[in-house]
């Protein structure tokens, strides 16, 4: 996979160049390029936003120097290319999203700022046939794409075959099957007089996988009932409803 970040400030994307991370591009499981947006401007102060039609507080990103720069990183053509602008006013990203993503052979990133990127930008993108999704990473508001990129980026990621030491992390973690994932213990088998669950330390598996799997129900239940509401009918059986 590539991935391409366009951004006013590309040492916002510096992260990516680190563990996990830094090691899979190095690898070579996956390119990472960033770009700074204030390339494709032709004026001296490299301006890149403007005040909007209509009044309103802030700016708006420029559509003509956008306009130049997708062209030139996400040239329309054969090769399937999928654009990302992080918006709070998008679909949820959701692990479903990175999932679905992970099967892409390019994802384009345009990391917004100011009151946002000039919907023309999106609507030509569209227009020549580019896949455009418009995602939030959650109901609160940001200063711009950048974090949001970084979040959306290590999702993905990290589902790349590879990437992972231990492939069975992705195959199990937190909304794999729907539920939260239950607590974590490693040793001392006592520490400040909190003792690990017996059962964890019994080495019956059948019984740990039951209490991992109770311990997920409760957390789930507690934190986050609308998954509980979201899974399939049969995915509980009669031991979970017990629960
Ligand atoms: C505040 N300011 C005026 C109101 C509109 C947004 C703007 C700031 N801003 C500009 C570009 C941009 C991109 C993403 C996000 C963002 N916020 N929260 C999320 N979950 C986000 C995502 N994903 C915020 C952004």
């Amino acid at each position: 996979m590539r991935i391409d970040v366009v951004t006013i400030f590309p040492a916002y994307l510096d992260p990516l160049r680190e563990a996990l991370l830094g090691r899979a591009v190095e690898r070579g499981l996956l390119e990472i390029a960033v770009h700074d947006l204030r390339r494709w401007t032709h004026d001296v102060h490299q301006a890149v936003d403007d005040a909007p039609y209509g009044g309103g507080p802030g700016m708006v990103m420029r559509p003509q120097v956008w306009g130049e720069a997708l062209d030139e990183v996400l040239p329309a053509g054969p090769q399937p290319a999928r654009l990302v602008v992080p918006t709070p006013a998008g679909r949820p990203f959701t692990q479903t999203t990175a999932r679905a993503w992970a099967d892409e052979q390019r994802l384009v990133f345009a990391c917004g700022r100011y009151e946002g990127i000039d919907e023309r930008v999106l609507l030509d993108a569209r227009a020549r046939g580019i896949e455009v999704d418009e995602v939030s990473i959650g109901d609160y508001v940001l200063v711009g794409g950048e974090v949001a990129v970084l979040v959306m980026v290590e999702a993905v990621a990290r589902l790349l075959p590879g990437v992972l030491g231990n492939p069975r992390s992705a195959a199990e973690d937190s909304f794999s099957d729907g539920l939260l994932e239950g607590p974590s213990y490693t040793r001392p088998e006592t520490w400040r007089e909190l003792a690990v669950p017996d059962v964890l330390r019994g080495g019956n598996h059948a019984a740990i996988a039951r209490w991992r799997r109770d311990r997920a129900l409760e957390r789930t239940r507690d934190r986050r009932p609308d998954l509980l509401d979201a899974l399939p009918p049969d995915a509980l059986d009669a031991a979970d409803r017990a629960v």
